[in-house]
């Protein structure tokens, strides 16, 4: 398989181009070549961009708009298995979780298509200032132009249409730049939306690595806004450069989990071994410390062992897999360094720890330390530490004690506890009797602090994708 960038519906991949193998990351079969674009090409669809905004999509009626999402999602429903095979092997994502994942997005196309029909804004009361009788003031929500998408490997399908759906519904045109180790969906996404109908120049795409394409992209005067999910180095890079230009930052977390006495522990455990191990841990709102009341810690840490030790490991095409590789052999080689340097400094190892290849063994710390990488910084990968506290305001501290803020899980009976605590973190989100690694598509997502800045979930995706126009009408008679 070769592909390339697609401007205008045209697909590029000549021959004597530079291109970037995509392997599979459990067994390293080969899968695809890109064909990576140039500057030249970016420019090229920079301009289609801008032009097809200003000739089509700035005047397309919220209809249309609706009706080519919900086209989109009604194809994509239909094509789910050969999405999810393709996930499944460009991301090395476990088969269930791809099939997860393709389903979610077919809901965020839908919940696009009806938001696109919903993009109110309101009439302001003029004669709230003297002198103000007799005008009548009401905004529009308007769209910025065009929206240039960066996304990251780990839900290649569903975290780019939190970009491209909500840019869409809102009349926007979209330079869309997935990343480069998971191509393939991407490129097949772009091609449903076109065979929905939407114009082909409102949605292209652009094939390249980030060091070479990011910059040009985030800096270019014809881009009007620029949303980001990915690492924290690439998110400051990007809100550095692109001046002026509306910037949403999805970013990095090391998210806590708090369980309180009163919780139920059987259900919690079970979820959290899904929180902390579902598609290996690159996840950005994965379970990544959980703090554990004293009082259940060595019952919670034996059954948490035993169930992590019951995942099945294998490929992730396989119907049966739970559990399969890390992204590429450095990802996995990374995390194992950082899980030395803990044991170095006094962490133990309760389970996993084993390195072959891509494959990093479901790994559980204990005895770690707030200054450990596997606890200050964000692990991305399958390791997760259980840690014990005494007191509520003890564990509200210890979670905040981070750079990062994205989402966190509080399990308790008590639910003035539950919500005394919620407001306590310093989090984008919170969910109470949930694992922090649960999102669904519709609720406000970002984090604050270091995890970024912006809102996705359609409704508040568009609303960042819009700028509030004010218009106002002096209805003097002798003016009319
Ligand atoms: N908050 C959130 O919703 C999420 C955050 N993430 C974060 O993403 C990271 C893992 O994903 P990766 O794909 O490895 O992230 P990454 O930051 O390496 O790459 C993300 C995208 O940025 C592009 N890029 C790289 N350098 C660039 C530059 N200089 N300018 C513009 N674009 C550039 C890449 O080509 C890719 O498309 C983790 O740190 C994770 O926390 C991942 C998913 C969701
Ligand atoms: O959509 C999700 O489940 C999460 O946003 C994925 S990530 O952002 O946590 O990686």
């Amino acid at each position: 398989m070769r592909i390339g960038s697609i401007i205008n519906g045209k697909e590029y991949n000549e021959e004597q181009r530079e291109t970037l193998t995509v392997y599979n990351p459990y067994n390293q079969e080969k899968i695809a070549d890109i064909v990576l674009a140039n500057v030249e090409d970016l420019n090229k669809a920079i301009e289609q961009s801008f032009d097809t905004f200003h000739s089509t999509m700035k005047t397309m009626p919220a209809y249309q708009r609706a009706n080519i999402l919900l086209k989109t999602a009604n194809l994509l429903e239909d094509r789910k298995e050969s999405f999810a095979e393709t996930i499944a092997k460009e991301a090395g994502k476990p088969l269930k979780y791809s099939r997860g994942e393709v389903d979610r997005a077919v809901q965020v196309l839908r919940f696009a298509s009806e938001r696109a029909k919903h993009i109110y804004s309101e009439v302001i009361p003029l004669d709230a200032a003297v002198g103000g009788e007799n005008r009548l003031g009401f905004t529009k929500r308007i769209p910025l132009g065009v929206v240039a998408a960066i996304t990251p490997f780990n839900f290649p399908l569903n975290l780019s249409l939190h970009k491209l759906a909500p840019a869409i519904a809102a009349g926007n045109t979209v330079l869309f730049k997935p990343a480069e180790k998971t191509p393939i969906s991407a490129y097949m996404l772009v091609q449903l939306f076109h065979e929905a109908g939407l114009p082909t120049g409102a949605l292209n795409l652009i094939m390249g690595k980030g060091e070479e394409v990011g910059d040009p992209l985030v800096q270019h005067e014809k881009v009007h806004k620029v949303t980001f999910t990915g690492s924290l180095p690439v998110g400051k890079n990007i809100r550095e450069k692109a001046g002026f230009k509306k910037v949403t930052l999805e970013l990095g977390s090391n998210s806590p989990n708090i369980l309180f006495e009163d919780a139920d522990m059987e259900q919690a455990v079970e979820d959290l071994v899904k929180g902390a191990f579902a598609f290996s841990g690159q996840v950005c709102i994965s379970a990544q410390r959980i703090y554990v009341h004293h009082s259940l810690y060595d019952s919670f840490l034996k059954e948490y062992v035993s169930q992590t030790e019951a995942l099945t490991i294998g490929n992730p095409t396989n119907e049966s897999t739970d559990f399969g590789p890390m992204i590429n052999k450095d990802a996995a080689e990374r995390a194992k360094t950082w899980i030395d340097d803990a044991v170095s400094k006094g962490a133990k190892i309760a389970t996993g720890g084993k390195l072959d290849g891509t494959m990093l063994t479901p790994t559980i710390m204990t005895e770690v330390k707030n200054d450990m990488k596997i606890i200050a910084e964000e692990v991305f990968a399958p390791i997760v530490s259980i840690i014990p506290f005494e007191t509520e305001e003890e564990v509200v501290k210890l979670s905040n004690d981070s750079i990062y803020g994205l989402q966190a899980g509080v399990f308790t009976k008590d639910i003035n506890r539950a919500l005394r605590v919620a407001n306590e973190l310093e989090m984008g989100g919170v969910w109470i009797n949930e694992i922090s690694t649960y999102r669904q598509d519709n609720h406000p997502y970002g984090g604050v602090k270091q995890s970024g800045i912006g809102r996705e979930g359609v409704k508040y995706a568009i609303d960042d994708m819009t700028e509030l126009k004010f218009i106002g009408i002096n209805l003097n008679e002798k003016r009319l």
